[in-house]
This record gives C-alpha cells, structure tokens and sequence, in this order.
C-alpha cells in the first residue's frame, strides 16, 4: 500500500436548536472531543493496483470490499464538485450496497457504508483504496456520529486526492486552510444528504469548524462562552434514525404550518437568548450562578417545544424527571427519539449530588447512563459523567514515510498540541 492519509473530525452537542433548524430557525451547537478517524490508503505501483475497494469499519469488525471492475459496471462517471446532482447520479450505489449483505442487526450501517460509496466516487473515482475507519462515538445517539463520519471521510479522500494540500508541520498534523475546510465542508454537506436526507448542515459545519457555533439557513457564527460549561450526557441507549425524525416533524409541519411556525419561532428567540447569554462576561451583578440558570432554563424550555414537535420519547422523560429532581433540567440533543440528553451541571453543584443523580440514571433501566469526559486528551468513553465543550477542530495526519500511525493516545497527544 501506498502512503497513508488519516482525518480526524468530532462529534458535536446541539445546546439549542435541533429540528427547527432544519425549518430555517437558529440552533446553537458545540463541538466536543469525541471523534471519527478515517484512513485512506492508496495502493503502490508495486502492489500492481489490487483492483479492490475497500472500506473497514474496525469497532464494528465489519469490512466490506468491491472490486473495481464491479464498481464501473455499476457506477457512472460524475462530476467532481460537490453538488447535489453529483451523487443524485450515484443512486446506483444502492445495489452495491445491497449485495453486501449487511446482518439485519447492523442494517442502519447500509446508509453510512453508501455514502462511502457516493463520496468516494464523487472525490476519487472509481479506484482502489483501503479506508478505515474508527470512532469514539456511539453511532445514532444524538452526538453527530453520521456528520463525524463524513468530515473526516470528505477530508481523508480530499487529502488523498491532492484537492487538500500536505504540508506537514513537525509532528504531521495539519489543519486545513479556511478554503480547503469550505471544501471538505460542501462535502460532508453532500454525504449528510446521503444518511438524512434533509440535514441543515449544521452537524458537518460545527464538525468541520469545530468550537461552538450558531447556525442558521448555512450561516455559522463562531461563539465564545466566558465561562466553561459542564454537561452530563446521559444516553439513553434507544437507537433511532435522524432522518425518520426529521422526516417526522417535516410531516407535522405539513399537517399544522401555523401551529409549527410559531413553535419554531420560538425556538429561533431561545437560541438567540442563549447565545447572547453564553457570549455576556459574568461581572457581579450578572453572576456565573444567574447566567447558568438562564441557560438551564432555555433549554428546558427548548425541550418542551422538542415535545411538540414530536421528538422526545419515555426514555428521554425518564431521564428528565430523574434529573429535575435534582433541580436539574435536561433537554434531548440531536434527532431524540431516544439516544442522549444533555443537563447542565452547575459550576457550584456539589460533587455527591452529581454523584446521586448519576447513581439514581444507572438504576432507571439497566444500563442506560454512559458519561463522557472529554476534559482530557484520551478520546475514550468513560465512567466519569463530566465533559466539557472543547474547541476541536479537524486534523490530517500524513505519513510521509510510510510508517505505522500512532496509536490513538498519541494523536490525542498530537491533537492537543495543534488545538486551540
Ligand atoms: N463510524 C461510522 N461508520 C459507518 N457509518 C457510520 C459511522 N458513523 C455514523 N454512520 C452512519 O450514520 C448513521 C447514524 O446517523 P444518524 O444521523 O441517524 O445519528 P447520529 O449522527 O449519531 O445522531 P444525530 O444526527 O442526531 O446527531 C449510522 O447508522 C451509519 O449509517
Ligand atoms: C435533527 C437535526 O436538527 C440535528 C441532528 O443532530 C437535523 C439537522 O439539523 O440536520
Ligand atoms: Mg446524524
């Protein structure tokens, strides 16, 4: 094999937003350092081009190959920008896709192993290539696993095409110049299409930029909170499909436009507000405690305008009711229909209540809390329920001498070293 290119992009928390964005409200959204690695590697001359494409998904320890003369009987030639229209073309894909014979039980992997197809055809061509891919994120749970997915696989086969300069600084890391991520961006945008069908291209964005962003109708702002925000995840571990979600609340809308276009209304004032909030300094008279209230109390109020329009679920109001009584609002994050919820911890919150409301999750049926700590470099899911927002951006590792990549401990180490 030929010289590898790896991409790294994070997941992301939605703090407000979700749904109705996609209907043209503002969302606000977080990066957090929980990532997808993917790695392409391009066979040598002297391998004598093995005529294989194919994709490995290590967690899953699932790998799917196509040889290239089956490729170009199947796929056309498309244009190589990304647009719509080049992977509308690439519709063909699906019966590659189908013949893989994916396990029933894994059948939700089939839209994420074909917009591998459409984005590898639409960046490379039709051509050999081994890609792996890894991730700290639970797949389906509300944290952008499928967004994650398609910056780092854009960026990789971008990288390993040219169309992403290599220049490495001294430990190999780079990150792309602003067109280039513009470019990895439009991409994932495309690939997000593929896995939603109607995403609002807020998930590929706050991927690819990284750090905390409003974003309304493809317009990112980059925010900056004054203060760090603690967040306890708690996922739900109910699997659920964003693009059924979103078609569900579309349908809603369809069926009460009034009624809907006032609750996404809503929804667009209290991202505004949280934003403002999240942006003001704390000074004396508006204290960290105030603003953390006002943030606690946005958000509860976003999730009940989420149940409006039909996106929460019993999994989710268990948690919201374990959690308030504890004084601590939650709202889902994501697409909901089950996956993960978001509560913010405040700064004052004495540990052992923490630790009560955790215990109190993890006895509301069987295993359903997982925490993240995400203050730390190891991007690893852990027992401990902290994580803060991190600014995260994605990175490319090259290796110019053909060597083994690091382990993931060291390019967390690296990744520390370039982050901002
Ligand atoms: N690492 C991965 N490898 C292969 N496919 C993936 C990977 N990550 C995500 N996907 C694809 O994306 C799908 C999950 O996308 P979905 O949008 O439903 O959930 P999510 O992105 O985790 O949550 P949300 O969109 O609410 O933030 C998976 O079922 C799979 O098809
Ligand atoms: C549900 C949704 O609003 C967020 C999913 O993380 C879908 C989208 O914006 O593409
Ligand atoms: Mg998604």
């Amino acid at each position: 094999m030929g010289v590898p290119v790896v991409a790294r992009a994070p997941g992301k928390i939605i703090l407000s937003g979700e749904h109705a964005v996609v209907h043209g409200s503002t969302a606000v959204a977080a990066s957090i350092d929980l990532c997808t690695k993917v790695s392409v590697s391009l066979p040598s001359d002297a391998d004598g081009a093995s005529g294989l494409l194919e994709l490995r998904l290590e967690d899953l320890e699932l790998v799917f190959s196509w040889s290239i003369e089956r490729l170009k009987e199947i796929l056309p030639v498309c244009d190589t920008s990304p647009s719509s229209s080049s992977l509308e073309t690439l519709q063909s894909a699906a019966i590659l896709v189908e013949e893989q014979n994916i396990p029933e039980a894994k059948i939700g992997l089939a839209a994420g192993v074909f917009a591998f197809l459409c984005l590898h055809t639409a960046i490379r061509g039709i051509k050999p290539a081994v890609v792996v891919v890894t991730s700290d994120l639970p797949l389906g749970s509300g944290l952008g696993s499928s967004a994650a997915f398609c910056v780092s696989l854009s960026a990789a086969l971008l990288a390993s095409s040219g169309s992403i300069s290599l220049d490495c600084n001294e430990h190999g890391w780079l990150s792309p110049n602003s067109e280039e991520l513009e470019l990895v961006n439009r991409w994932a945008f495309e690939g997000e299409k593929v896995i939603h069908g109607k995403p609002s291209g807020i998930d590929n964005t706050v991927s690819t930029f990284g750090n905390m962003i409003m974003f309304q109708s493809g317009k990112l702002t980059q925010i900056k909170s004054y203060a760090p925000l603690r967040m306890l995840i708690t996922n739900t571990k109910v699997g659920r499909n964003t693009q059924a979600l979103v078609a569900g609340v579309s349908e809603r809308a369809l069926r009460y436009p009034g009624a809907m276009a006032s609750v996404f209304s809503a929804v667009d004032s209290i991202s505004k507000e949280l934003s403002a909030i999240i942006q003001s300094p704390a000074t004396n008279d508006f204290s960290i405690t105030e603003k953390e209230e006002k943030i606690q109390e946005l958000m509860e109020m976003n999730q009940g305008l989420l149940q409006c329009m039909g996106v929460s679920h019993a999994s989710i109001e268990t948690v919201l009711r374990t959690t308030l009584k504890y004084q601590l609002p939650s709202k889902l994050t994501g697409g909901g229909g089950g996956g993960c919820v978001l509560t913010l911890l405040p700064t004052l919150l004495a540990g052992a209540v923490i630790d009560k409301v955790i215990t109190e999750l993890e006895g509301c049926q069987g295993r359903m809390f997982e925490g993240f700590h995400g203050a730390i470099a190891k991007h690893l899911p852990f027992r401990l329920p902290f994580f803060e927002l991190s600014s995260r951006e994605i990175c490319l590792k090259f290796s110019k001498n053909n060597s083994a990549f690091e382990e993931p401990a060291v390019i967390c180490e690296l990744v520390e070293n370039v982050g901002r």
